[in-house]
């Protein structure tokens, strides 16, 4: 069966300035892999060239063995799903309304959103705590509610790979812990494959199988959060010491 997503020698580059060179990898069904990296290193860049939403200097990205060229756009949002760092809305919107576009590659061109649609966007809104809040127009949404409206808004669109820049941005704790755990249930329960930009390697070696480093000079290193997520590894990343301590079977890395 093919990868979810498969990356084959992959040159990224953006502003003059090298993200990665020659990148492999893929990634199978129900697994979760972590980008990390400092401030500006290319995490972003990397993720929509994953996404199909800029072309790669060199090397080719494939969803289930197709490229984005050969499957079109509609074809491949039911494929893949993109959560973007920054969420515009020009205009007025219901939250009902905002999530139920992640229907649209599901539907025909003319078709309406259906009951069966309007019951998957409240499931997904009440899985991220906005239930009760359907009728609300967006533009008055707190920056963790719009956060979650977003993560709402991709849970009805379900495809079976999730490709999120940032989820954890905005969330307070709690909700961090909550979107992290739904996507460990889409892995865990509906095989989707996984891949998000996180900044808190503590979460990251909790809730993913594999890590990717980017460094920023387009050096790249790849392999299990156990190897990936030490504290000699990060503090190279992140160009600052840390130190790792160990509680409970998990992990949390302290900046010295
Ligand atoms: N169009 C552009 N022209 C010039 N430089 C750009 C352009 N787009 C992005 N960059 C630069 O490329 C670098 C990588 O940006 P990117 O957003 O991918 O980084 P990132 O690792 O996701 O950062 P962050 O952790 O801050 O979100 C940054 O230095 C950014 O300023």
């Amino acid at each position: 069966m093919s990868a979810l997503i498969e990356a084959r020698q992959l040159d990224v580059a953006v502003g003059g300035h090298t993200v990665c060179r020659a990148l492999d990898f893929s990634l199978a069904a129900g697994e979760r892999l972590a980008i990390l990296g400092r401030n500006g290193a290319g995490k972003s860049t990397l993720l929509s060239v994953l996404a199909g939403l800029r072309a790669a200097d060199a090397g080719e990205v494939r969803l289930g063995g197709d490229s984005y060229a050969a499957l079109g756009p509609r074809a491949a949002a039911k494929r893949r799903g993109w959560l973007a760092q920054r969420h515009s809305d020009a205009f007025a919107s219901t939250v009902l309304e905002t999530a139920l576009t992640g229907r649209h590659p599901h539907l025909g061109r003319w078709d309406w959103e259906s009951k069966a649609d309007a019951e998957i966007a409240r499931g997904a809104l009440a899985a991220v705590g906005l239930a009760g809040l359907e009728a609300r127009d967006v533009q008055t949404l707190s920056g963790g509610e719009r956060q979650r409206l977003a993560i709402a808004t991709l849970l009805t669109q379900a495809p079976p790979l999730y490709l999120l820049d940032e989820p954890l941005a905005h969330l307070d704790l709690n909700h961090q812990i909550a979107v992290l755990d739904l996507f460990a249930a889409a892995a865990r329960d509906c095989h989707a494959g996984v891949v998000m930009v996180l900044h808190e390697p503590a979460l990251a070696w909790r809730y993913c199988d594999r890590a990717l480093l980017i460094h920023g000079d387009g050096r790249s290193e790849l392999g299990p959060v156990r190897e990936m997520l030490t504290a000699e590894r990060l503090s190279a990343l992140y160009q600052h010491p840390l130190r790792a301590i160990e509680a409970d079977g998990m992990v949390g890395f302290i900046p010295r």
